[in-house]
């Protein structure tokens, strides 16, 4: 099988998935899981979440560390606004090229902006190079033990306003436990813990947190 999970996983989209709908790709996506292949993709309880944070928060500038095949990506930009935008930040290649075959497929290439690069190097860029003034949302999603050094560079960046989320995935399983002692210390959030499936797996847990930033602009 000179193939990857990742590229099965695009082919059985691009062949069941309806072109240009994103619920199509994203339920693709989960029958793909559920029936030939598991993914860590942020699904089910976790994407429901996700959903109403996105509905709830109507963010403008959304940022993604760890794109994987782009099923969050899709996820939250499916909700988002004509001009609101995401940019999500994947450092291995072959998960980038993957994600951008699914965006596409989606037809969500005008909203999200896939960035090839490791998350620390893209953060300090965002202002200038990307165009951005402030993160009305934060997915955490990528390495785990990199969450705390990332968000502590988007502080350093003054990226967050009051009212701006950090929502973050696998904070049981992998595990992030340097991030939720930082966060859950912070004066400058409020964090929410929800007990969660782990994606695709209805007999283990695993849980996301919610953080709003209260601090300082
Ligand atoms: N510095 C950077 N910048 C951007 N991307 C970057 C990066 N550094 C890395 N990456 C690229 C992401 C690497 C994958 C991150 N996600 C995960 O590692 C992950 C793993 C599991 C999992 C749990 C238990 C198991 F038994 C098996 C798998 C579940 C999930 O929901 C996950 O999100
Ligand atoms: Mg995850």
């Amino acid at each position: 099988k000179g193939t990857t999970r990742e590229q099965r996983a695009l082919k059985y989209l691009k062949e069941h998935a309806r072109e240009g709908d994103p619920d199509s790709v994203l339920e693709t996506f989960d029958e793909f899981c559920r029936t030939q292949e598991w993914a860590m993709n942020a699904a089910e309880e976790k994407g429901d979440i996700l959903d109403e944070i996105v509905r709830e928060l109507r963010p403008t500038t959304c940022l993604e560390l760890g794109t994987y095949c782009g099923y969050s990506a899709v996820r939250i930009a499916r909700q988002l606004s004509p001009s609101a935008r995401l940019i999500t930040v994947e450092v291995n290649p072959d998960y980038a090229a993957v994600a951008r075959e699914v965006v596409k497929l989606a037809g969500l290439q005008d909203k999200i902006e896939v960035i090839n690069v490791d998350s620390g190097d893209v953060i300090r860029e965002l202002k200038d190079k990307y165009d951005v003034t402030k993160l009305d949302l934060v997915f955490l999603d990528h390495w785990k033990y990199l969450y705390i050094r990332d968000i502590k560079l988007i502080e350093e960046e003054k990226l967050l306003k009051k009212g701006s989320v950090v929502f973050a995935d696998n904070v049981i399983i992998p595990g992030a436990p340097g991030y939720l002692e930082y966060i859950r210390g912070s004066k400058n959030y409020n964090s929410t813990f929800y007990s969660v499936h782990f994606e695709y797996m209805d007999d283990m847990k695993d849980g996301v947190e919610k953080s709003v930033y209260i601090g300082d602009e």
